[in-house]
């Protein structure tokens, strides 16, 4: 019997959600990835072999290896049945190798789902179009900010489609039907009956903002984790209307803002002020209002500053001066019994797919 190996890299970047007044709507891409290097061989035995994981890098202690825990396959197998493929093919071996920090608001799990939703779509050769791949991350990230740019890349605005009521309900079953919670004898054929619901077509849209290269991203990113689902716990369910054009107007300007050469620090260090999550986030992380508090007079090359998606990361757009503006966001983060890490990054590209052999 012969054998035949096909192998492939799928690269997603991190990305930071909200850049302030753009909540659930605006993202951008960084220069940090989770990497998948995917091995399929076929035809030497004709025995199943499940899938194989390794991994290596941020979260390597606490991610689950098993395919039917791991957030990545999990999403994979929910896309894989959607199209009626019950399982991975056999002899799957896949290497993750991830540096975007779990829990940090620096889209670990936007990623982990793009990558799923990718490798599903190249393993089995589904052929899927960009916006196809969006309705299934949708699916299961339900807001569209970091999936969108951690799939297409740069600095993405996205809205979700009104659907009608049939279309509203099947995009709105809970998680855990869309990824079922799989026991640990599950084997191959659990849990495809009921089938998985299918998305419907065309839940996201989305349009990528000008950026210019002079603005540069500091990351400055609190040694402790704080879940997105937390974080949003903490919001509240209505806003006034003075909240809302606050944000809105913010919003406008920003967008064209930091396409613009050279890039103005007063019109873009407003523009980054937000009204919607970042005041009632305050409680979960120590020391954020006095970090927010650094300006582009007291900090020359500063251009705005925010929470990145949900936090407790605070994202510093600067153009230089990078060294002073984090060790200074340190200092006061430690003052309040912080201790961070700070990475410069810049905008990144989209995920990437690469045949390898
Ligand atoms: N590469 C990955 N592989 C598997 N699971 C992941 C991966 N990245 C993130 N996750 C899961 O997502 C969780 C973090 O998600 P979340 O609370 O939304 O924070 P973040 O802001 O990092 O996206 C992790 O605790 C982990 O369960
Ligand atoms: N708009 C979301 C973004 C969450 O981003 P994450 O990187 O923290 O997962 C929010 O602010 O809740």
């Amino acid at each position: 019997m012969s054998s035949a190996t096909r192998s492939f890299t799928i690269r997603v970047p991190a990305t930071s959600a909200n850049i302030g007044p753009g909540f659930d709507v605006v993202g951008l891409s960084l220069s940090l990835w989770l990497t998948l290097s995917v091995t399929l061989s076929s035809g030497s035995s004709p025995i199943y072999v499940p899938p194989k994981i390794t991994y290596t890098g941020e979260g390597a202690d606490e991610v689950p290896l098993d395919a039917y825990k791991n957030l990545t396959t999990r999403v994979a197998l929910y896309v894989l049945r959607c199209h009626d493929i019950p399982s991975f093919p056999s002899h799957l071996s896949i290497h993750c190798h991830n540096e975007i920090p779990f829990g940090r608001g620096l889209g670990s799990s936007g990623a982990a789902v793009i990558a799923g939703v990718l490798l599903a779509n190249h393993v089995c050769n589904l052929n899927l179009p960009i916006e196809r791949l969006l309705d299934f991350a949708l699916m299961i990230e339900r807001h569209p900010d970091n999936v969108t740019a951690a799939l297409v890349g740069g600095f993405v605005g996205s809205y979700l489609r009104e659907l009608d009521d049939d279309a509203s309900a099947k995009a709105s079953v809970p998680l855990s039907e869309v990824l079922p919670e799989y026991p640990a004898d599950a084997g191959p054929e659990w849990g495809l009956d009921p089938p998985p619901p299918v998305p419907p077509h065309g839940i996201g849209h989305y349009v990528r903002f000008g950026w210019t290269d002079a603005v540069k991203a500091i990351a400055i990113i609190p040694r402790f984790e704080l879940s997105t689902a937390k974080a949003r716990e903490v919001l509240p369910q209505a806003y006034s209307r003075k909240d809302m054009v606050f944000n809105l107007q913010r919003l406008a300007v920003l967008t064209t803002a930091l396409g613009q050469s050279p890039p103005d620090p007063e019109l873009i260090y407003e523009a980054m002020k937000d009204r919607i999550h970042q005041p009632y986030r305050k409680s979960l992380i120590p020391g954020l209002p006095e970090v927010l508090a650094l300006t582009p007079s007291s900090h020359p090359g500063l251009l705005g500053i925010c929470l990145s998606g949900a936090g407790p990361t605070v994202l510093a757009l600067a153009t230089h001066n990078f060294e002073r503006i984090a060790e200074d966001a340190k200092r006061i983060f430690k003052e309040a019994n912080v201790d961070v890490d700070w990475k410069l990054l810049e905008l990144g590209e989209g995920s990437k797919f690469e045949e390898t052999a």
